[in-house]
């Protein structure tokens, strides 16, 4: 028997925040895996279920759900489904699904033994995102992943191999996590610490160039600070290790050749599509795919190890005065085996330098005064990361290859930023496109 009515199920869908399939028309609906959690005094199935459009892939999802007379309820909506959905987490239970298990992970670390009130407060997470969070008495978030994917979940595996083979504490620690194994295995549900009154590093990235056309020194000093975080990540991810999926491995001229072809690959449609509403885009092509070149002709040194993967402002926050960097799970246009590949953490430099460009543009097309904003904030950055990393294993060894791979890092970034904002705010692709025009000559 099914945990949900099928017939009302594509309805309900289109209905939800979550679900990326709105546009496209479903040509059927099949629950995979169920299971029925009835401990406590909420009741309710998580159903794994695919969609099938007419066109395109299939995607699954999964659907916390309460049988009810008016058809499909969430029960993500109900305060005593969460507690309990938590409670089989912090207490490692294994429930047999209708084809395989669902498991409860707390990892045994300092963090883990936080206190939690009893009765346990929830508050529903009110911000706009791709899942669903919600808060323990502030001192740890659930997020229920709506959209499964195949595979480890990035995000997961990162968050355990900081927590438990690192030091690196600048980053809400994971707690815990809720998976299922069988044939509709993965990832449901991850718990770390909660970050009490925190602001993420876009807002106030913002604020502050808002305030003022020249930047005060407190705040490039913050600006250095975040270079030195994201280094430490870099030295945690490179840390030894006999875990094949985090190992370090060296830098070979194949890999440098394959990310410039990669590159290269991608320019061809985005720029055909940027042309479309910028022409002047076109005279730029040579000196671009330049740059791009160049990438595989470096003399290879260095390491590949895992990264953030899409660092950006938004992916860090500020809490009392400390930079903690968060949401590990990759690029979300990459399936998991590609972000869970191993990169130069120049990738995610160029990731948070293309940041900083979207705060200068935002705020200009907001109407504010100019000012020398984004040039020292890019310089204050750089100098703490490379204040940190200097000498690194994981580093490119001599100062033209940096330069060279943090420019095609950058494009690479620049591309992806085309194509985002195509998709989702068109009136933005004019911020990446405007720097792709500004790209200078390749030395
Ligand atoms: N540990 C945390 N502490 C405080 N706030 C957090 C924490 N993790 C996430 N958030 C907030 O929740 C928002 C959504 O989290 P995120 O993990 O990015 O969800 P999604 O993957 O669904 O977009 C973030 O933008 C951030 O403001
Ligand atoms: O939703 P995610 O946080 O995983 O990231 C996606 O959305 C981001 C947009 O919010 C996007 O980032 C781009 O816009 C940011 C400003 O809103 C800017 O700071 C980033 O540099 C720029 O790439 C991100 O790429 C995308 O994966």
């Amino acid at each position: 028997m099914t945990p949900v009515d099928l017939t009302k199920l594509p309805e309900y869908l289109k209905h939800q925040r979550w679900f990326a399939g709105k546009a496209w028309p479903i040509k059927s609906v099949s629950v995979v895996d169920h299971v029925t959690l009835d401990s406590g005094s909420c009741a309710f199935s998580l159903a794994v279920v695919e969609v099938v459009y007419e066109l395109g892939q299939p995607e699954r999802y999964l659907l916390p759900v309460k049988p009810s007379s008016e058809g499909i309820q969430d029960a993500l909506e109900e305060a005593d489904c969460l507690r309990n959905l938590f409670q089989i987490i912090r207490e490692q239970r294994t429930v047999p699904s209708s084809s395989g298990q669902v498991q409860g992970e707390w990892l045994s670390t300092p963090d883990g033994l936080v206190a939690l009130p009893d009765p346990l407060p929830v508050r529903r997470l009110t911000v706009e995102q791709s899942n669903t969070s919600v808060v323990f008495g502030e001192k740890v978030i659930l997020k229920i992943i709506r959209k499964l994917e195949a595979g480890v979940n990035p995000e997961h595996e990162m968050g355990r191999f900081l927590a438990t083979r690192t030091s690196f504490r600048s980053t809400p620690m994971l707690l815990g996590a809720l998976s299922l194994s069988g044939n509709a295995g993965a990832t449901l549900a991850l718990v770390h610490r909660f970050v009490p009154n925190a602001t993420d590093g876009w807002k106030y990235t913002l604020e502050q160039f808002r305030r003022s056309g020249e930047l005060p020194a407190p705040f490039l000093e913050e600006m250095r600070e975040l270079g030195r975080r994201i280094g430490e990540l870099h030295h945690a991810l490179a840390s030894v290790t006999d875990d094949p999926a985090f190992a370090p491995e060296p830098l070979l001229q194949e890999d440098l050749q394959r990310w410039s072809a990669s590159i290269l690959g991608e320019m061809g449609k985005t720029l055909a599509d940027a042309s479309r509403v910028h022409v002047d885009i076109d005279n730029q092509r040579e000196r671009l795919m330049e740059h791009a070149r160049r990438l595989a002709h470096v003399t290879p040194s260095g390491q590949k190890i895992r990264i953030h993967g899409d660092l950006h402002l938004g992916q860090v926050l500020r809490s009392e005065n400390q930079w903690l960097i968060f949401d590990f799970e990759g690029e979300p246009s990459r399936n998991f085996t590609q972000r869970r590949e191993k990169y130069s953490p120049m990738r995610d430099v160029a990731g948070m330098l293309r940041s900083f460009d979207y705060a200068e543009a935002t705020v200009m097309l907001e109407g504010n005064s100019p000012g020398p904003r984004l040039a020292p904030c890019r310089q204050a950055f750089l100098e703490g990361y490379r204040e940190i990393t200097r000498g690194a294993a994981f580093l490119p060894a001599d100062e033209a290859s940096f330069w060279t791979m943090l420019r095609a890092f950058e494009l690479e970034k620049l591309l992806y930023e085309v194509r985002y904002e195509l998709q989702n705010r068109p009136d933005w692709v004019r911020i990446p496109v405007q720097a792709l025009l500004r790209m200078e000559e390749p030395t």
